[in-house]
């Protein structure tokens, strides 16, 4: 494995006597997003804090792309790692653009390269930059201020971004949309990112890897399939079991349900979708159009809506065998 881009060893914090983070290790390989994910008060955002200096662990060590944060300035190690919370944060004095350009700033970045950025990524954001560059934060709605807190966290394109349920202000249509973004923000995928949040649907949207926590103790880590499917204990299932069959469509992909599917004759006018898809893009797609197909990209087969549900009864069998 290559140097992780954190590496967190025996991490240990304490309020009164009270572990509030006990004893947590784990390993980041660069470019993964890890979701922190459990109930209110479990550790994430203390854990969070430790990452980049905001809480001092009372044991264990942190490593970030090798090398120790206790050796490192709290400001400079900050500085090199995006933050976006839920309260945004933004200088209600500072229009957008001064907003985006603050850390890029203070290291010295050339201003003309500085504007190209914040063009950039307010562009990419939804935020044309003639309309909002030079708006306040208060002209701006829940969801705009957290897209340019996201900006922000971003300008001074930081291989490690730290996000403190980023979403977890807005209105769910506002939530679903953001997420949207975040995901098919290429620059965000190449980033190793640490993400808070108590919505499971979230974690599962967009994880790589969950570590699921109560009582300041990581109950299990791994994948979001591995999570729901090989539960390490109780508390796991109980965890998902409210939520079990909406996680199941997302996780199990046309690849999973292929195997069971039958053979159908090919309509060429049916919609495609990739053997990535989950269950679930393939159940919307279908579910609007009664009786139609879709076509399975890279195979010769297609499958209607009858045929798919009974491929996903049978790819679950065998999922969780
Ligand atoms: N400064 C503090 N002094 C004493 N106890 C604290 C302090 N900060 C946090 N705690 C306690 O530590 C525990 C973990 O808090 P933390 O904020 O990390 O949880 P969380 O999982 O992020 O919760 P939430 O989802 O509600 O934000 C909680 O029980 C909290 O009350």
């Amino acid at each position: 494995m290559p140097t992780p881009a954190i590496h967190v060893r025996n991490l240990t914090k304490r309020y009164q006597d009270r572990a509030v983070v006990q004893d947590i290790s784990f390993a980041l390989a660069p470019g993964e997003t890890l979701v922190l994910l459990g109930p209110s008060g479990c550790g994430k955002t203390t854990l969070l804090k430790m990452l980049n200096r905001l809480i001092e662990p009372d044991g264990g060590t942190i490593e970030i792309n090798g090398h120790d944060i206790r050796q490192q300035n709290p400001a400079e190690l900050r500085r090199g790692l995006g933050y976006v919370i839920q309260q945004v944060g933004l200088l209600p004095h500072y229009t957008v653009a001064e907003n985006v350009a603050v850390v890029p700033k203070l290291l010295k970045h050339k201003p003309e390269q500085i504007t190209q950025r914040t063009t950039e990524l307010l562009t990419r954001l939804h935020l044309p930059p003639a309309q909002y560059a030079g708006q306040y934060p208060r002209q701006l709605s829940g969801g705009q201020q957290q897209r340019v807190g996201i900006a922000r966290a971003l300008a001074a394109d930081p291989p490690i971004v730290l996000m403190d349920e980023p979403f977890g202000a807005l209105d769910p249509i506002t939530r679903a949309a953001i997420r949207q973004d975040f995901r098919e923000l290429d620059e965000l995928r190449r980033k190793t990112i640490v993400l808070v949040t108590h919505d499971v649907q979230e974690a599962f949207e967009l994880a790589d890897c969950i570590a699921l926590l109560n009582q300041g103790q990581i109950q299990q880590m791994g994948t979001p399939r591995e999570l729901l499917f090989r539960p390490a204990n109780n508390f796991v299932r109980q965890f998902f079991a409210a939520e079990r069959l909406a996680l199941q469509l997302r996780v199990l992909q046309l690849a999973d349900v292929l195997p069971f599917l039958p053979m159908l004759p090919e309509t060429l006018d049916a919609p495609t979708l990739p053997t990535t898809a989950s269950v679930q893009e393939a159940l919307e797609l279908l579910s609007g159009a009664p009786g139609s197909q879709l076509r399975i990209a890279e195979t010769n087969k297609a499958v209607d809506l009858a045929g798919l549900m009974a491929g996903f009864e049978r790819a679950l069998s065998a999922a969780t065998a």
